[in-house]
């Protein structure tokens, strides 16, 4: 997934107008079509304006990077979920829709140092396991969680 990193396109010396060049809309369009922030502010006479800027480009950094490590968490704890349902309703993970790269792949943990949820051992599974009859009549099943990538 290619990901975004926050660009700010920031123009100085705004007090000077009188020695304007570049129009703003000018700069506005330039950060759009290359899909960054735009500011324009005065080094010289707006300090909270630099200061405000680089706060709000920061912020979005840190949730970019916030956004990222959820995504990174997600896809082991959907996997295990995966293969959890595929154990309860019998069939084997490798029919697994999702397609797998080795990159997305968890780490498992080895075998001593699992936790529960990670291992094959069902008794140790903390869910309420529906009987072969209640898989049948699809009772017992409660409603399957939906997940976003
Ligand atoms: N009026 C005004 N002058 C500014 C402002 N910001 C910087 N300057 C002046 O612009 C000149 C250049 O500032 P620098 O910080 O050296 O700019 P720079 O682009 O980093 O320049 P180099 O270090 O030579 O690469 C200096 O004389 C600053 O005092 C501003 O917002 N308004």
């Amino acid at each position: 997934m290619p990901f975004y990193h926050p660009v700010l396109l920031l123009a100085n010396q705004k007090d000077l107008e009188h020695l304007r060049q570049v129009r703003v809309e000018d700069g506005q369009t330039l950060a759009l079509q290359n899909n960054c922030h735009f500011a324009e502010l005065s080094a010289a006479e707006d300090l909270d304006g630099v200061e405000l800027t680089m706060t709000a480009l920061f912020r979005d950094v840190r949730t970019l990077k916030s956004q990222r490590t959820a995504v990174r968490q997600k896809k082991p704890s959907l996997m295990h979920v995966t293969k959890l349902f595929s154990s309860l309703i019998g069939r084997s993970s490798s029919s697994s829709s999702f397609n797998e790269t080795d990159t997305e792949k968890p780490k498992l943990k080895s075998s001593s140092t699992a936790s529960p949820l990670h291992t094959s051992d069902e008794s140790e599974i903390k869910v309420n396991t529906p009987t072969e009859k209640e898989v049948k009549s699809n009772k017992g099943i409660k409603k399957r969680p939906s997940f976003s990538l």
